[in-house]
């Protein structure tokens, strides 16, 4: 298995990371631009494999759309495909055949759209069949297993001949996701109402705009842990608004309590040291792609933290719970879970002089782990799992040059 070896590095210069656009919003607005009548005007858009995945499908049109692993990719284009009335089976990896969808396939036949299972009941591989008559206008669907099958639903809701009222169901995970959807929707011309759990939109048309897409946060999230985790350092990175799109510039919040200052500017962020004020718990309902990065942060700082809203992780690119609590005993931290769905982050008292993380299919395994390298010399395997999201990442960790 290929390995990339970081050795041990606590104090650091100033650095400028480019940091990848947002595959989030890449994904959502090459949806939206697929389904608008003339031309935007489309910018950054992400480098990231689940992004140029999308583009390729697009712009091919082949029987089959092979997602590879990418979750916004299998439910967005499984959505696009039925709405537009083509034929076509949708797979990926082995992993993603695991990753449920039932929940989309369920509320796209109750519109009117012909969708068969290929293998097992309620996961890819599907074979679409096309869409007749818009059966209802009215869809009830539980908001606590992906929000990336509500997305995928609103995005093609201006074109349904009825609009589409979903009334969300019981708790509702990445609600920030929703609101990203939504907000992009409004961008390209498309107005909704959005009440209590009900949210409508009536048949309307997209209108070209020119749209250029932000740095990605989930990204920039690994550079906050690097520098929270440091003796000494100062980054700079590009493209970030603090009005952002992205639910996952939370991060500057939760950082704010693990020693590192955000400071905004016309092109991006600049994060100083300060003091580690401590963080007690944190409900990560919204923002579930900072897990891994918060959780072996407060491992490294020695912060013993409540986590929760976890609910989600099971079920992503690996199972990140075990992944994470895995990986963690390597270098003596746990994360234990206790009663209601409410994890404690034990963190660790004692480092060994080299670890070695396993990466498990899953590029923010590998890209959370990182920053251990403040503290001791890391191997990463599998280091080419960060193309999903990240493909520069690690030409991005090599700017950073011992102080
Ligand atoms: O809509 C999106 O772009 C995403 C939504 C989230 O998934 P869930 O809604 O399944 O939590 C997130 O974890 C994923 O990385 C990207
Ligand atoms: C969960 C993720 O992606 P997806 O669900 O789109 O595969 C992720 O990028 O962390």
């Amino acid at each position: 298995m290929n390995t990339i070896t970081l050795s041990q590095l606590s104090k650091f210069n100033f650095t400028d990371i480019p940091l990848p656009s947002s595959k989030s919003e890449s994904n959502r607005v090459l949806i939206i631009d697929a389904l608008t009548e003339g031309e935007n005007q489309i910018s950054n858009l992400a480098e990231a494999r689940d992004t140029q995945t999308m583009i390729r499908l697009l712009e091919t049109n082949p029987p089959v759309f092979d997602v590879l692993d990418a979750g916004t990719t299998m439910r967005f284009l499984t959505a696009f495909a039925t709405i537009t009335n083509q034929n076509k089976i949708m797979t990926g990896t082995d992993r993603m055949c695991e990753r449920p969808i039932g929940i989309l396939v369920d509320a796209l036949r109750e519109l009117g759209g012909e969708i068969h299972y290929m293998n097992k009941e309620g996961y890819p591989p599907l074979a679409i069949h096309g869409f007749s008559n818009q059966k209802t206008n009215k869809i009830r669907i539980r908001g606590d297993v992906s929000s990336q099958y509500i997305s995928a639903l609103l995005m093609i809701a201006p074109i349904l001949p009825e609009g589409l009222e979903l009334e969300l169901e019981g708790k509702v995970g990445s609600r920030t996701y929703i609101e990203m959807t939504l907000e992009l929707m409004a961008q390209f011309g498309v107005t909704f109402t959005w009440d209590e759990n009900r949210i409508h939109v009536a048949p309307q048309k997209y209108q070209p705009t020119s749209f250029a897409v932000e740095s990605d946060w989930s990204g920039a999230s690994y550079w906050f842990s690097l520098l929270a985790c440091a003796e000494e350092g100062e980054l700079f990175l590009r493209g970030l608004k603090q009005d952002s799109l992205q639910g996952d510039s939370k991060i500057v919040e939760i950082m704010d309590h693990l020693g590192v200052r955000s400071e905004f500017n016309d092109s991006g962020v600049k994060l100083t040291k300060q003091s580690v004020k401590g963080l007690k718990s944190w409900d990560f309902t919204h923002c579930p792609d900072l897990a891994q990065t918060v959780a072996v942060t407060c491992a490294i700082l020695g912060q013993k933290v409540e986590f929760s809203g976890l609910e989600s992780l099971r079920i992503k690119e690996t199972d990140r719970i075990l992944a994470l609590q895995q990986e963690l005993a390597k270098f003596n931290a746990q994360l234990v879970e206790g009663k209601d769905e409410v994890f404690t982050l034990i963190p660790s008292v004692d480092i060994p002089n080299e670890v070695k993380i396993h990466t498990y299919d899953d590029h923010r395994m590998a890209m959370a782990f990182m920053p251990l390298m403040t503290k001791t010399q890391v191997i990463i395997e599998d280091p080419e799992v960060v193309n999903k999201s990240y493909p520069s990442f690690w030409k991005h960790v090599g700017f950073v040059k011992e102080l």
